[in-house]
């Protein structure tokens, strides 16, 4: 069975953030991801890490003024050397916490605009081979506009050409289950044809973005079929809880201590 990973940001959001490290783990979960932790010093993160005895599963690159509405910077050609700086930082936090995947947020831009894709392009290699001099990682994750309007990186085929064609040993998909079955569907056969290429999945309740136990996807199905494909990384739990965090982990109980 995979490594399950709870995602900080919309679970446990009962407790404070640097509080819910012990929640998750008490709950049974052996590792964590985040969107950012760059609000805490990486060693209070890594105490957390340490203290509870939780795997750092991945983590985004710090994605521009979040609170203005910004998604990233890769598609924004007036944005690398800012990007640039923030993979610096974020190769603190991935030392500090033994994190070893990471995720380049694209940002709000044009997906057929040529300018957008060319620093997209460039961004996404550099940022590669930058995160590969420190033994990382590097994930690109398709996110559909009903979520995130006018997100760059919205079409699973543009993400596979890119890895695809830039065929760095470190550039991965970050394969978000629940963006895949609003975006496209046939989730089994792509889960199939893309796992060589895949980085890091992620799991949520279709269309409600709740636990991974109700509505349209058929979790047990897929979790046994990353079985049967050999998958060997995480599965992030980036799902909002449609009650208290803990009441909602009935569809966890099988997995709990799976060791990450
Ligand atoms: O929203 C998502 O699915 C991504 O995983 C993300 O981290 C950006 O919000
Ligand atoms: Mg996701």
């Amino acid at each position: 069975m995979p490594k399950f990973a709870a995602n900080l940001s919309m679970m446990f959001t009962e407790w404070s953030f640097l509080d819910r490290f012990a929640a998750a783990a008490d709950a049974g979960f052996a590792a964590v991801e985040f969107l950012f932790p760059y609000e805490y010093s990486a060693d209070a993160i890594a105490a957390q890490l340490q203290r509870h005895g939780l795997t750092q599963a991945l983590f985004n690159l710090p994605p521009g003024d979040w609170g203005k509405g910004e998604r990233g910077m890769a598609a924004l050609p007036s944005r690398l050397s800012e990007l640039q700086a923030g993979v610096e930082t974020a190769l603190i936090y991935a030392e500090a916490t033994g994190c070893r995947r990471l995720h380049l947020m694209a940002g709000i831009a044009p997906a057929d605009d040529a300018k957008a894709r060319a620093a997209y392009r460039e961004a996404v290699a550099w940022t590669a081979g930058r995160v590969g001099e420190a033994g990382r990682t590097l994930v690109l994750e398709p996110i559909n506009g009903r979520d995130m309007p006018g997100y760059f990186l919205n079409d699973f085929a543009y993400a596979e050409a890119l890895i695809t064609e830039l065929a760095l040993p470190n550039l991965r998909l970050q394969f978000d289950i629940y963006h895949r079955a609003i975006m496209h569907g046939d989730v089994t056969m792509a889960l199939r044809r893309l796992m060589p290429m895949i980085g890091h999945i992620q799991i949520a309740s279709v269309p409600s973005r709740h636990e991974p136990d109700a509505e349209e996807v058929n979790y047990p199905f897929l979790l046994a079929e990353l079985d049967r494909l050999g998958y060997d990384g995480f599965v992030g739990c980036e799902y909002r809880p449609a009650g208290h965090t803990v009441d909602g982990l009935g569809w966890f109980k099988p997995h709990r201590g799976i060791l990450a």
